[in-house]
């Protein structure tokens, strides 16, 4: 838990950390010594003798103070780390999230990102203000005790001793079941969260199919795990939780048998016993607390390791020195082979160049890895062997800030700001002149779309575009490329952008783009195949054929075995031989 601390807290608070550390266990120690000293005040008490019982007290006085400043000063830098956790994470959590790979970003991580951003945090700060100080405590002040004890009274001392594997035992084995069903209800709980935001996502689809009515079985059974789950750590928990008393009360038990017997057999005088057992009783207070609060810093324990893991996401490889670009708009792939899981290559030794401003359609089966070609020259993901170069570097030797400024990406689920539709498509270069937008709008085709808004331009496009088809979205996501006119463009045609109107535009901005940019673009339209300089065919994950549509149709490979099946679709897909045919 400490290293999961001092990863959320970053390097620069190691220090804070380990001096409130030290504060926490000085006040532990102190306080059990001050508990301790009862004993010596009692007896002088007992024995009639008041200075030694004056002494005694006088020392006692001095070591309260000194726990007092020990408790001030640890409860103090607890605070002050709750505070900067509370202001500080949240930005670590950011900067770190900006250099992890975009690849990384699956629905699932997303949903992880949403919770340590929220209560994640919230219980960080909340293991430095309340947890850590009663269980760090709980143990230390005990554990002084017992050493107090063996001085004070050696038989005593021993029972304390014997009860420490047994409070240790119980100890781990509540706050374990704590802690693995409290990540049960976790796992339950961020499921049945990804399920709602399914659901609601999946409404059109569901009505269309009319699911609605008898509801949506996935989150159904989502949420009754959740419930389950729930019920389960409760009814887990529980029972650990009374454990861990009981045992504290069994020591106390057999201390005071032991006491008694010795009392008995004048082993010890009534005066030492009674403050001998003072001193076990107020030993009892810290365990009962620490023992209580213990599975709560368990589950917080889970919270927080949530936390450290996502920062210590291994970030991108960057560099900061600027590559050298001498081949501008120029791709090449050199034996590249990359896999998302070990020893499963999706892309196989792929060698391939786009020459500077000229389009490349990439055709092939679904799963052929086309959209893996292009993530790797975005830097979703590094290959795992050969190298991807854009403009003439390597895309791991530049930093990514100007591979980013290379390229346009415009793929198929684009995201649209809650934003303007001008303020959108000034996404691709925010200090274009509105004159540059308007003809960039006007070039992806979205000044058809502005025509039939009441604002024009200044229409609000609701969160995520959602007041816009998906056809509409991706003009949207073309016009931001026209506007940034970055050196090289990937486009993933969209399925959505196959009816007649959107080709038309689609079209006209891909003749713009090529008059300074080289496209990749993953082809699904017969109209962009025929019109590519290259088109390059993947078949599982290899570059099977490679050439333009008449010297494809001309070798009479995949591409042309194709070619007449699909000529009549007014989609493109190849498809494996002997599966159904895919139509746009
Ligand atoms: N994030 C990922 N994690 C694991 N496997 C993935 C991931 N993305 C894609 N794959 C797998 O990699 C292979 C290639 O996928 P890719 O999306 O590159 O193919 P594609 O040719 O673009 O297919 P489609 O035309 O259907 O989009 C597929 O088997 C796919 O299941």
């Amino acid at each position: 838990m400490i290293r999961h601390l001092a990863t959320v807290l970053g390097p620069d608070r190691r220090s804070d950390l380990r001096r409130y550390f030290m504060w926490l266990v000085a006040y532990g120690v102190l306080e059990g010594i001050a508990m301790a000293f009862l004993v010596p005040v009692l007896r002088s008490l007992f024995d009639g003798d008041t200075d030694g019982a004056l002494r005694h007290l006088a020392v006692l006085a001095v070591l309260v103070v000194a726990t007092c400043v020990a408790r001030y000063q640890q409860a103090m830098r607890g605070f002050s780390l709750a505070v900067v956790t509370l202001t500080t994470l949240h930005d670590r959590l950011g900067d770190h999230l900006v250099r992890l790979p975009l690849g990384w970003f699956t629905s699932e991580k997303v949903g992880r990102v949403a919770r340590s951003a929220t209560t994640g945090t919230l219980t960080v700060s909340n293991v430095f203000a309340h947890l850590l100080t009663p269980v760090v405590s709980g143990v230390v002040t005990p554990a002084t005790v017992v050493l107090a004890m063996l001085v004070l009274d050696w038989r005593l001392g021993l029972v304390l001793v014997c009860c420490a594997p047994l409070l240790y035992a119980t100890h781990r084995w509540s706050a374990a079941w704590i802690g693995r069903s409290e990540h049960q209800r976790d796992s339950a709980d961020a499921r049945a969260g990804n399920r709602v935001v399914e659901f609601a996502r999946a409404q059109k689809t569901l009505r269309a199919f009319g699911r609605d009515r008898e509801g949506y079985a996935p989150l159904e059974a989502a949420v009754d795990a959740r419930s389950e789950a729930g019920g389960r750590m409760l009814a887990e928990t529980m029972p650990r939780l009374l454990a861990g008393g009981l045992a504290i009360q069994l020591c106390f038990a057999a201390l005071v048998a032991v006491g008694v017997a010795l009392a008995l057999h004048d082993a010890v005088g009534p005066a030492a016993l009674v403050a001998l057992l003072a001193l076990a009783a107020r030993f009892v207070g810290p365990l009962s607390e620490a023992a209580g609060m213990s599975g709560m810093l368990r589950m917080a324990g889970n919270d927080l390791g949530r936390v450290a893991a996502l920062l210590d996401e291994p970030p991108l490889p960057d560099t900061d020195t600027r590559a050298a670009l001498d081949r501008r708009g120029e791709i090449a792939f050199d034996k590249v082979t990359f896999g998302y899981e070990d020893g499963d290559p999706v892309l196989r030794d792929v060698s391939l160049r786009v020459p500077p401003r000229t389009m490349t359609a990439v055709v092939g089966a679904s799963g052929a890895g086309k959209t893996t070609l292009v993530r790797l020259i975005a830097r979703f993901f590094d290959a795992d062997a050969g190298s991807v170069r854009v403009g003439g570097a390597d895309v791991r030797r530049m930093p990514v800030e100007q591979l980013m400024a290379q390229i346009s990406l415009v793929q198929q689920d684009v995201y649209l700001f809650d934003d303007t539709l001008e303020g959108n498509i000034r996404v691709g270069r925010p200090d274009a002149t509105d004159e540059e937008v308007r003809e960039a709008a006007r070039i992806g085709g979205v000044e058809e779309i502005v025509e039939r808004l009441p604002d024009g331009l200044a229409t609000r496009v609701g969160e995520g575009g959602a007041s816009l088809s998906g056809g509409e979205r991706q003009r949207v996501s073309v016009a931001r490329a026209v506007l940034k006119r970055a050196p090289v463009v990937l486009l993933d045609e969209a399925t959505a952008a196959l009816d007649p109107e959107n080709e038309k535009y689609v079209q006209r901005a891909l003749r713009t783009l090529m008059a300074d940019s080289t496209l990749l673009v993953i082809a699904h339209q017969l109209s962009t195949v025929v019109a590519a300089d290259q088109i390059i065919v993947l078949d599982e994950g290899r570059v099977s054929e490679r050439g333009t549509h008449e010297e494809l149709l001309a070798a009479g490979g995949l591409y042309a075995r194709f070619w007449e099946r699909r000529r009549r679709s007014r989609g493109w897909r190849l498809v494996p031989e002997g599966t159904a045919e895919v139509t746009a």
